[in-house]
């Protein structure tokens, strides 16, 4: 293994290369700026990576990093930035170097954290003064570099700021946030069928990042494990036998209780404690004599037997826990998606539209292929069309000299989603239209035309209906595309609403790797009663925060976040939005008020605190209320 270099040396080494690349200090940074198709084809390919950053290390990362003005970059292993979260004030407004498709690399931008990151291997910070070019001397930058389990780079997270932040702590928060990324990424691929191994030499690290995680196969072997795992046992563990590392057996670890520690001897000297996680689902590779041949379910028989799920894909039959209208669009979506018909679906923001339509993608014949999702109201106006159609080369000003298949074409034999399809300009749709009937596209500036051979699926949740009698939307392309219709209910209208919360906790506390605690009847409750505006996205937030906030422990109504109960307040009566003495005094209220008081007493199981709360009224009021009701 090639020896560290000191921060010194990386900076000198990266200025030589600068040098050697031609570049002054004064030259301009050139950013290799992509087009908007090839951003869409790179952030498709990087998907797990953006997402499980996103969604599964940023959030723990949130209060720290909100009170510094500084920007989280992620990028590609070439240097191109895939997405940016948080602080953009330090940057002028005519900046837009660090926007998503421009490449940090030392030959086009100089000595740049990202980009001499990436030259190293290794996690390095460059002071503003550190940067070769000077036009990028108003930033502070710390990178470190994202490594999956052949050790091969697949990424860079970084930390830009003006600020003069402390340095080691925004270096060390960086190499943490890559860790945690990168054990999330093992986690999320091995969770659901293989037993995972945290070790620390430590007892009371073995929550951290640092420690060593590895994942082991049904017998025994070692199928995964992250960086930290190395190094603590000094020892290459590609497919090694467990028994051979721990002195203790396959079955011992596999019955060790989740959440407790064990100590072992690991290679024969080092002390270490470990905690182990079963496997989620268990697969039965062992057919079991007792059982009785089972007769597969046609409609959801794929969901528990495609083995090419990926990890970031929930299967159809977990998308409902007993909602009548969900198991009916499963069902048909299902029989459908296998057939040549488009189908549309219609939903409030965040009820789960696009997860929706993953998973039947993946649950579909045309998995193989690619599931090319278009967010119609994310392409500026003017590029939609040569997005979408593609275009041959030198077809117009600024267009890549190579010209580009769009987006429909690289769904090929796969589904083409398009999202927000309400938002799609008028001489777009009659393009789109034309594609639809011939199922041909001809590309701009092309006299040629190239058949496809798509699955059409779009989402929205504008009322197309109303569209078209405004003219924004033409009827012939609303028929095209609504071969079946689906609306997926909002989450307040769900039947499920309980059994879904419950399984959205469990799939958190697995993602963030928190011990399962099932929620109270009182704290459920609260979450049924819930409006839920945001739908699911906005469950998933508001669990995930207090998911944070209860830290191990059992949730508690105190761990929901502050507009969780302005929301079910807002819901419980909208007179509410008065102080709570005025929605009392209020005479003409006071029947409504009972009978929203009686409810959600009812809803809390009799709690008079939490019914109190929930109806944003004192306790005596409650009480008078449920006197007077009885
Ligand atoms: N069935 C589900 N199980 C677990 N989580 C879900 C489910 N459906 C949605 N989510 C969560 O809610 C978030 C929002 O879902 P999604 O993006 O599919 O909504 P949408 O309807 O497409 O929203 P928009 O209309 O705003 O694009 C997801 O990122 C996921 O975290």
């Amino acid at each position: 293994m090639n020896r560290e270099l000191s921060h010194q040396e990386l900076i000198e080494a990266s200025w030589q290369r600068c040098e050697h690349y031609g570049l002054q200090h004064n030259s301009q940074p050139t950013y290799g700026t992509l087009n908007q198709g090839d951003i869409s084809v790179l952030l498709d390919q990087h998907h797990t990576l953006i997402h499980t950053t996103q969604k599964d290390v940023l959030p723990y990362y949130d209060h720290i990093l909100s009170n510094s003005k500084c920007l989280i970059l992620l990028a590609d292993p070439n240097g191109h930035v895939l997405s940016t979260w948080g602080e953009q004030r330090f940057l002028q407004p005519h900046q837009t170097e660090l926007k998503v498709g421009n490449q940090w690399v030392e030959c086009g931008t100089g000595t740049n954290a990202i980009g001499t990151a990436i030259a190293t291997g290794q996690a390095v910070q460059v002071g503003r003064e550190e940067h070769f070019l000077r036009a990028n001397r108003y930033m502070v930058g710390s990178a470190a570099p994202i490594f999956n389990t052949h050790k091969e780079m697949i990424g860079v997270l970084d930390i830009s700021s003006d600020a003069y932040l402390p340095q080691d702590h925004t270096l060390g928060m960086v190499k943490l946030m890559t860790l945690t990324v990168e054990n999330r990424l093992i986690y999320n691929a091995f969770a659901r069928e293989h037993l995972l191994i945290t070790f620390n030499t430590n007892i009371s690290s073995l929550h951290s990042p640092w420690s060593g995680l590895i994942a082991i196969d049904e017998n025994g072997r070692i199928i995964s494990a992250n960086r930290r795992a190395e190094i603590l046992l000094a020892h290459n563990l590609a497919l090694v036998e467990i028994e051979q590392i721990f002195n203790c057996h396959l079955h011992e670890l596999r019955c060790q209780p989740e959440g407790i520690p064990l100590e072992v001897h690991a290679m024969g000297k080092y002390r270490i404690h470990l905690l182990v996680q079963k496997p989620k689902y268990n697969p039965l590779r062992v057919p079991d004599f007792r059982q009785t041949q089972q007769q597969p379910d046609t409609e959801n028989s794929s969901a528990r037997t495609n083995p090419d799920l990926p990890a970031d894909v929930i299967p159809l039959n977990e998308l409902e826990h007993g909602d009548q209208q969900m198991a009916r669009m499963i069902k048909q979506a299902s029989r459908i998606i296998e057939k040549d018909i488009p189908i549309l679906v219609h939903g409030e923001t965040g009820c789960g539209k696009e997860i929706f339509v993953r998973s039947l993608h993946y649950h579909s014949s045309r998995s193989k292929g690619a599931l090319v999702a278009v967010n119609c109201a994310a392409i500026p106006t003017d590029l939609v069309e040569s997005e979408l159609f593609g275009y041959e080369k030198g077809a117009f000003t600024g267009a890549n000299s190579k010209g580009s298949i769009g987006l429909i074409r690289k769904a090929h034999r796969g589904t083409l989603f398009l999202d927000e399809i309400g938002e799609m300009p008028g001489h777009v749709q009659s393009r789109l239209l034309r594609v639809l009937q011939e199922r041909k596209v001809t590309p701009l500036g092309s006299t040629e035309s190239y058949p496809v051979d798509i699955k059409l699926i779009s989402a929205t949740n504008r009322q197309l209906k109303q569209q078209i009698r405004t003219g924004e939307f033409r009827e012939d392309l609303y028929y095209r595309i609504s071969g079946l219709n689906l609306e997926l209910p909002a989450l307040r209208q769900r039947q499920d609403k309980s059994a879904l919360i419950t399984y959205i906790h469990q799939r958190l506390c697995d993602i963030h790797k928190e011990p399962f605690i099932p929620l109270s009847q009182d704290l459920l409750n609260q979450l049924t009663a819930h409006p839920w505006p945001g739908n699911i996205r906005q469950l998933t937030s508001v669990l995930s925060v207090a998911l944070a906030m209860a830290d191990g422990e059992k949730m508690e109504d105190w761990h929901l976040p502050d507009d969780f109960y302005d929301d079910l307040k807002n819901s419980c009566n909208t007179v509410f939005n008065a102080s709570p003495d005025q929605v009392e005094k209020n005479a003409e209220n006071k029947d409504e008020l009972e009978i929203r008081i009686a409810r959600l007493y009812q809803q809390m199981n009799g709690n008079i605190s939490q019914t109190a709360k929930a109806a944003g009224v004192s306790r005596n009021t409650v009480y008078k209320y449920i006197r007077s009701g009885n």
